[in-house]
């Protein structure tokens, strides 16, 4: 087992440096495993957001915006290089850091880092070649205009995210924000903070102008909803429950301010009758139990076709019994603890409203004999699942997976969209054909064939319905934070004469 590090102390990231909380609170970091409080947090508020954003606007048009928001991609590109350098020296005290506080196992929490780095590298090159980009022409019907668009920075941008990947999912914000020439104020979860904190430590080494990025951790109505409704926050991306995706919408709307949401899902994984079992099987299980199953774009419903329905569910058993629960940082760990007790009470209330609704448990469902502290829930499959139950229609977050038989194609495709959410949906087959048309007949922003949850930096992320709208990731991540604007010009040296000119006498 790997030493455990002190905690460090860390303030509230604003303007570049480290700034006490306005009104001097502090929140506990508990360690899920463990159940232990390592550390704490400062508790941002209102007043602390005022400062944040002051700090941001100001890093947004400071010296007419030569050294930020209006300088090379280059510049801003040398900076995002620089933060993924210092990610990539510190990648295993991060992953240390991103386990105690999340309970995600060691092995996941380093292949984040390493995803983390990647995208501010990614973004780093889609920095630079936005310049490439700027005054391309726009063909006009007449030939006395000539137009071009510009690609500017949409302004001071306010980034709301959540625990399930604390450090990864503010990057996949915060690189392409910054990317774009925004300045930002960052809002991660009070429940996994430590490694944003420390995202702000970095900053500093490589010396990040003053409030281009600004960190404040703090309680979602706090610290969120103050910059969320803020009048001087430009724009809102958030990552979370789409009952908080509501309230940032709304409080949004009343400055006019545009928003993306990432928001919750229910998304299906189908399997046909064609497929290799054990294979199919794996890809299931890495759907729903790794995070612990803590993923927006988990595959929890599972669809399987009659034929196969009880010799695959036999194998998955087998496959989820054999999952390695344990402390997250034990070597080999594949299921650790999920984030905070209430997440722990959450879904073991989704499981005993399942079971009292006439489902059947078939397998886990309870805390691990073999680990008595912790928030730990066994790997969990339930069958007898009928399409009104509420373990069926509505996200656990959890390691849950629940499964339906189909017959015919068409019915699996009514099954699968039969949900208010659209972020993904998988379909695992050997019929080329069939999966081609599957991946059209989903209603989700995330198909993925033969496979569940890659998840891959130049490739869009997003959803439909109510999993939210606007796509992270790729170049349609960096126009997340771009407006465009036409620059359109009268080239001709005749008169317009529309009107007729007054006489000249
Ligand atoms: N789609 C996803 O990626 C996620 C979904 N969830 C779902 O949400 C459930 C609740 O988890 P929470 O941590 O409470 O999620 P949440 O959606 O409330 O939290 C996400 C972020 O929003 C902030 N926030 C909360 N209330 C806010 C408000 N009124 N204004 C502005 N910001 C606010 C939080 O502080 C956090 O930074 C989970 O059980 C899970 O089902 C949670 C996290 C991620
Ligand atoms: N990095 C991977 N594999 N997945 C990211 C999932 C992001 C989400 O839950 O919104
Ligand atoms: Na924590």
């Amino acid at each position: 087992m790997a030493a455990q590090p002190t905690i460090p102390r860390r303030c509230l990231f604003i303007g570049g440096g480290w700034r006490e909380p306005s009104l001097g609170r502090r929140l506990p970091v508990v360690n899920p495993a463990t159940e232990a409080t390592i550390g704490d947090i400062p508790a941002a508020t209102a007043e602390d957001v005022e400062i944040a954003v002051a700090a941001a606007r100001d890093a947004f048009s400071r010296d007419g915006g030569r050294h930020w928001s209006r300088a090379p991609g280059a510049v801003r590109a040398k900076f995002l290089r620089a933060i993924a350098a210092k990610i990539k020296d510190r990648k295993s005290d991060l992953a240390l850091l991103e386990t105690l506080d999340s309970g995600k196992p060691l092995d996941e929490t380093n292949a984040d880092m390493d995803d983390v780095a990647a995208c501010f590298e990614y973004y780093a090159d889609l920095a630079e070649s936005l310049d490439e980009k700027q005054r391309s022409p726009i063909s006009l019907p007449m030939e006395n205009f000539k137009s071009h668009i510009l690609k500017e920075p949409i302004g001071v941008v306010g980034l709301i995210t959540p625990w399930n990947y604390p450090l990864l999912m503010a990057t996949w914000k915060v690189a392409p924000s910054l990317a774009a020439g925004c300045t930002a104020v960052l809002k991660p979860s009070e429940l996994a903070s430590l490694t944003c904190l420390e995202l702000g430590a970095i900053c500093m080494e490589v010396a990040l102008p003053p409030g281009v990025l600004n960190i404040i951790t703090g309680l979602g109505p706090e610290a969120g909803a103050p910059l969320s409704s803020h009048p001087h926050v430009d724009k809102v991306a958030f990552t979370g429950s789409t009952e908080t995706g509501k309230r940032i919408m709304t409080a949004a709307a009343q400055m006019v301010k545009p928003v993306s949401l990432e928001l919750g899902g229910k998304s299906p994984l189908i399997v046909f009758d064609d497929v290799d079992i054990d294979k199919a099987v794996e890809w299931a299980m890495f759907g729903v139990f790794a995070n612990a199953g803590q993923v927006c774009s988990a595959t929890s419903r599972l669809l399987l076709h009659e034929k196969i329905a009880k010799q695959f569910l036999d194998r998955l058993v087998a496959w989820a019994k054999n999952i390695k629960v344990s402390d997250p940082l034990e070597e080999g760990c594949r299921l650790g603890s999920v984030v905070s007790e209430e997440q722990y009470e959450k879904i073991k209330k989704f499981i005993s409203t399942a079971r009292s609704e006439g489902a059947t448990i078939l397998c886990g469902g309870a805390r691990p004999q073999h680990l008595r502290r912790g928030f730990f829930i066994e790997p969990t499959i339930i069958t007898d699942v009928s399409t009104s139950m509420q373990i069926w229609r509505e996200e656990v977050f959890g390691p849950v997976i629940c499964v339906k038989e189909f017959r015919t194609e068409s019915e699996a495709v009514e099954l699968a969209n039969d949900t208010h959410y659209g972020l993904a949906g998988a379909v695992i087959s050997n019929d080329e054909e069939r999966c081609q048309r599957i991946s059209k007949a989903l209603h989700s922003g995330i198909v993925w064939i033969n496979c569940s949850q890659p998840t891959f930096v130049q490739a869009p992320w997003g959803g439909n319905k109510r999993s939210g709208f606007g796509r992270e990731l790729g170049e349609w991540g960096l126009d997340n934070y771009l407006t465009i604007k036409q620059v359109t010009k009268y080239c001709s040296d005749e008169p317009w004469g529309w009107y007729q000119p007054p006489s000249k006498l």
